[in-house]
């Protein structure tokens, strides 16, 4: 890559006086210029976890400006550790190191990380500033921005949380490098997304490039990142708290989550739920007369190339899935709101599915 292309790129959520900047670029981390500006006093903790400490918790330290006082707290790794509990140690290394209201946690991570430490932070002494520094594609394309911080609860996946902004999002592209493959497809899952929700040339892009993504191209990762974080600011500015636009940031998701809770956290990563929960949204629209059979089988297509799993679990029954379905935290007045698509590259709320309907889909859709 040239000089130019790897020249940082900034990108703003613009949330007015929480408004925020999300940096992205190689070498970010260990350059102290770029988490400097936005802690909020001398008091830092570094949360992260087991597998990312070894390899980037040096480089983030290095990035810190001398005269801090700088905590780590190295939690354990996995889906299944997103739990209140996890969320407690935060709390108890921040109280047992004496932090006060201009402490500033840093979430140093994939999204497991970042949803803890945010949470961590949104409830800390009633809010302390935080920062995200997400170091899986899915952390970097999504969770890393748009301030939804929680947990899970064993009934349903980020049950419990808040809606709680970092001051900024540092994107260093190089911690890709280290990511292991079948990560990698659970971040596409999300990219993917955005291209079926708002932008069918990112779609058509997509397409074209799945295998350089898939090979670490630094330059098309860069594009698909800034991309992806631009669609989601642009949403996020709109609507911060899914009162209406911002539930698209969610197709795929009503089934994914089902899929995440039945078959117990961490065994269904959240991209892979995501990608296959995309594919039913997509069948859904078919059977409501919206998309063509060839339109799925692009949808199909698409995740098939990011190696993605393209059929539901073997064990999953009609029921289990409408059982979790129905504790979406989208619906409303007891009725299921769903994402749908009325055409590649646009997707709609839906809460008039008839019920046979949705059920014959959940009966026919391939079991694995
Ligand atoms: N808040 C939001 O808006 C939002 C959006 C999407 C997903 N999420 C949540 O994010 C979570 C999924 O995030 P995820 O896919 O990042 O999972 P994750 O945080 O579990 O990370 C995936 C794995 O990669 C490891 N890892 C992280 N960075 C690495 C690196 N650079 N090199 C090697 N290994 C690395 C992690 O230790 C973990 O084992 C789910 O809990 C999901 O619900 C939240
Ligand atoms: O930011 C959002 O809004 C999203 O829905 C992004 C999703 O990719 C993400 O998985 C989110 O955590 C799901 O939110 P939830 O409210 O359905 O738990
Ligand atoms: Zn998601």
């Amino acid at each position: 890559m040239s000089d130019s292309q790897d020249a940082p790129h900034t990108l703003q959520v613009a949330l007015g006086e929480r408004s925020y900047p999300i940096h992205i670029g190689p070498g970010l981390l260990g350059d102290p210029r770029w988490l400097a500006p936005y802690l909020a006093g001398r008091q830092v903790m570094i949360v992260t976890n087991e597998t990312v400490a070894p390899l980037y918790l040096e480089r983030c330290r290095a990035g810190l400006p001398d005269g801090l006082e700088v905590r780590e707290l190295v939690l354990p790794d996995g889906e299944a550790t997103k739990t209140l509990a996890s969320v407690e140690r935060i709390w108890d290394a921040l109280l047992a190191a004496g932090f006060n209201r201009r402490c500033t946690l840093i979430a140093l991570g994939g999204g497991v990380i970042g949803d803890m430490a945010g949470f961590a932070a949104a409830c800390y002494q009633r809010g302390v500033a935080f920062v995200q520094v997400p170091t899986t594609l899915l952390a970097q394309v999504d969770s890393s921005v748009g301030g939804k911080t929680g947990v899970n609860h064993p009934r349903g996946k980020n049950m419990i949380g808040a809606f709680w902004q970092p001051r900024a999002v540092l994107i260093d592209t190089d911690t890709l490098a280290t990511l292991p493959p079948r990560e990698l497809s659970a971040g596409l899952a999300e990219v993917i997304k955005y291209g079926l929700i708002r932008d069918a040339d990112f779609l058509a892009w997509l397409e074209e490039e799945m295998g350089a993504l898939r090979g670490l191209d630094a330059a098309a990762l860069a594009r698909a990142i800034e991309r992806s974080c631009a669609l989601k600011a642009e949403i996020v500015a709109e609507d911060e708290t899914e009162q209406g636009v911002r539930a698209l940031l969610n197709l795929g998701h009503t089934f994914g989550h089902a899929i995440e809770a039945h078959q117990g956290y961490g065994h269904w990563l959240h991209g892979e739920a995501v990608g296959v929960g995309m594919l039913m949204a997509a069948a859904l629209s078919q059977r409501l007369g919206w998309l063509t059979a060839g339109e799925v089988e692009r949808v199909r297509t698409i995740l098939e190339a990011a190696a993605l799993p393209l059929a539901a679990p073997a064990d999953m029954a009609v029921e289990d899935f409408l059982d979790i379905m129905r504790l979406d935290k989208k619906n409303l007045d007891s009725r299921l709101r769903l994402i749908l698509l009325r055409a590649p590259g646009d997707a709609c709320v839906h809460d008039e599915t008839p019920t046979e309907t949705l059920a014959a889909l959940l009966a026919e859709f391939p079991r694995r």
